[in-house]
């Protein structure tokens, strides 16, 4: 009876969506029984991860309906601020960050929200959410503590975001049961419990004591130590367990009472490029998973849906410096296109056993289409563009100046300096600020590749007049650790020869929307060759997609021949693309970024363009995904000396 108590429930708060429900709502813990309570009755969620940010918005309703057929009643939801407040005081709730949009939905179908809204959530999200603008003229700022001006930033977004979010409350009407506070605190070295506070009190102020606050930390003493406070719920996080009790005793040290809850339950992992692609055997976690639920946990599967890292919106880890590729397929019951897998129908027979299956059919999977091989034009070399295509001209400054100062947050800056002297014998260039990866060119002959913390020198050579360009490209901010502090980005430090700092620099931002001029005015600036490495360009292609009702269709760029760079679909930032580290071969290409007829494609090639090496200067477009390709771990060019010029390390 309790499992048709619980779905007539959730049709119900489904059919009389409101704002000023008469009958009282109240979502609960009850510390006797050991659970949670919804209106006075027990209750549990099963629910499942799902990132809106990774998820084009017209398919938002496509993926919570199969989270839904699955036989879950409740979703979770991180919000990641930087996507809400790209510059300081501007908001941005439309479109794709249409978040309230997006619980709506959730709650029109009749699932649950389990809200984590920061402000820092890690995620292998850009940053873990954090604005980058938080950086700027603030290089000794300490995130996620006391630090005033960390607050008063903190203070002002929850003023705006908490009040979208109170109206979507369980209480007043809306489909929000939980609201998590930070993310996993206690694995952060700061330990401000005055920062844990703040926050408590700013949740309360604006949503009200009737909402369940709780925190998330890894299943270790050490963890929960600093990571949860009073009056607010402690849950833990844990992957496949056989022995539930284990993982739980941990919990209990803090919650002696209370539902048990496993907040991140592991249906997968994360990728890094270069590095084997994540998995985890369904069986083995569908068995995991009877076990939780046989014990009376309240469990949310992460991620259910994992979607994509869209544009420059991936994260990394450090240290080492490891970046997320653009597919956050994360092995997860619906894939990164949000087809339906082995795993999703496994845990979909797991949960039936304790609550009748949801009275939905299963949602297909969206169909693929394969719309072959198209031709790449070159359009310009970076050099050419920038100097052309920087609105405004270049910022010129005696020394590099990172990002951040420039209010330029994400993608690829060029540093150029006009050689002062003479270099007759190859002499040596200094970068150690490279943050994250760079492209030395000499009158844009390429002379070689510097990443942070590895290779940081190129020898060069030069006469007096020469153009030295440098071309970064900010690879992601670090998204979880002690170093989130540390994550200024473009050239961080002078750069120098045989010493000495070179001055006098002229800064170009690469604007994220790549305007092309046609005719390609610039088609005579044709990339100069050094070994395998060619000058940064971009090249354009169209796709054509027939004119007939089954069309667009999801599809898979292959650009297997080429090396390392971005993508853009009809002026849509598809992401970065590595196949040469891998383990990421083609990138997820959503129908709604295409359309019936001509589309546009943009790639920056960073490394090593095909269309020179061996005239292959082509794209292919598949029907299947790959993403668990060959790995090349050193971070993927393509091996082999240059020429006179310089060499690869
Ligand atoms: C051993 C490092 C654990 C760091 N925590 C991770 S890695 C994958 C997941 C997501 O980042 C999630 O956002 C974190 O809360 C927990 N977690």
């Amino acid at each position: 009876m309790a499992g048709v108590t619980m779905w007539s429930a959730i049709l119900c708060s489904a059919l009389i969506f409101c704002f000023d429900c008469s009958e009282a709502r109240t979502f609960g813990i009850d510390y006797e029984n050991d659970t949670f309570v919804l209106d006075g009755k027990p209750f549990r969620y099963v629910s499942g991860s799902i990132h809106y940010s990774r998820v084009p918005y017209q398919y938002w309703m496509d993926r919570l309906t199969k989270m839904f057929a699955a036989g879950l009643n409740a979703i979770q939801v991180y919000i990641p601020w930087n996507i809400h407040e790209p510059f300081q005081g501007q908001y941005d709730f439309s479109g794709q960050q249409d978040v309230v949009t997006f619980l709506k939905l959730a709650h029109s179908i009749g699932l649950y929200v389990i809200l984590r809204p920061g402000p820092y959530i890690c995620a292998e999200w850009e940053f873990g959410g954090f604005p980058a603008w938080l950086l700027k003229g603030n290089s000794d700022i300490r995130l996620r503590s006391s630090d005033p001006r960390y607050i008063k930033a903190v203070d002002q977004w929850f003023d705006v975001l908490l009040s979208e979010i109170a109206p979507l409350l369980y209480v007043n009407g809306g489909p929000i049961i939980s609201v998590q506070v930070e993310n996993e605190y206690g694995s952060y070295f700061a330990c401000d419990y005055d920062y844990l506070r703040f926050l408590r009190q700013k949740m309360i102020d604006i949503l009200g004591n009737d909402v369940v606050l709780f925190t998330t930390d890894g299943d270790g003493i050490g963890y929960l130590r600093c990571g949860t406070l009073q009056g607010l719920y402690t849950t833990v996080d844990f992957g496949i367990t056989y022995n539930p009790a284990q993982n739980f005793n941990v919990q209990r040290v803090w919650e002696p009472k209370g539902p048990l809850v496993n907040s991140e339950f592991y249906t997968g992992w994360l990728d890094h490029w270069g590095e084997s692609h994540s998995h985890t055997d369904a069986a083995a976690f569908a068995k995991s998973l009877d076990l939780l639920l046989a014990y009376g946990a309240n469990v949310n599967m992460y991620m259910f849906e994992g979607g994509t890292n869209f544009g420059f919106w991936n994260g990394a880890e450090y240290p080492p410096f490891k970046a997320i590729p653009t597919s956050y397929d994360y092995d997860a019951p619906l894939s990164e296109a949000g087809d339906i897998t082995e795993k999703y129908v496994a845990i979909r027979q797991v949960i039936s056993k304790y609550y009748p299956p949801p009275p939905i059919p299963i949602p297909p999977s969206t169909p693929k289409f394969a719309y072959g091989k198209i031709t790449m034009n070159l359009v310009a070399t970076i050099p050419d563009y920038l100097e052309k295509y920087t609105p405004g001209g270049p910022i010129k400054s005696k020394y590099p100046i990172n990002m951040e100062e420039i209010d330029h947050y994400y993608g690829f800056v060029m540093y150029r300096h006009i050689l002062k002297d003479n270099v007759s014998w190859p002499t040596t260039l200094d970068i150690m600020g490279v943050r994250d990866r760079g492209y030395v060119m000499i009158n844009q002959i390429p002379f070689g590749i510097i990443e942070r913390d590895k290779n940081t020198s190129v020898n060069i050579t030069g006469v007096i007049g020469d153009y030295l360009d440098v071309l970064v490209e900010n690879q992601a901010r670090i998204n979880y650790g002690n170093n989130i502090n540390d994550n200024r980005k473009g050239l961080i430090t002078n750069v120098t020869h045989n010493g000495d700092p070179l001055t006098d620099w002229l800064i170009y931002p690469l604007l994220e929307n790549i305007t092309l001029v046609q005719p390609f005015s610039l088609k005579h600036s044709y990339p100069k060759q050094n070994g395998h490495l060619s000058t940064p360009a971009l090249y354009a292609g169209q796709l054509v997609v027939p004119m007939e009702a089954a069309h667009p269709m999801d599809t898979y760029f292959d650009m297997s021949l080429w090396t390392k760079g971005q993508i853009w679909m009809n002026n849509f930032n598809l992401g970065r693309y590595w196949p040469a580290a891998g383990p990421q071969i083609r990138l997820y290409v959503p129908k709604p970024v295409l359309k019936q007829g001509e589309n546009t494609v943009i790639m920056l090639e960073l490394e090593s363009s095909p269309c020179i090496q061996d005239g292959n200067c082509f794209v292919t477009f598949m029907d299947q995904p790959l993403i668990n390709g060959t790995v090349h771990p050193f971070l993927g060019h393509r091996h082999g000396k240059l020429g006179h010029h310089g060499y690869l390390p």
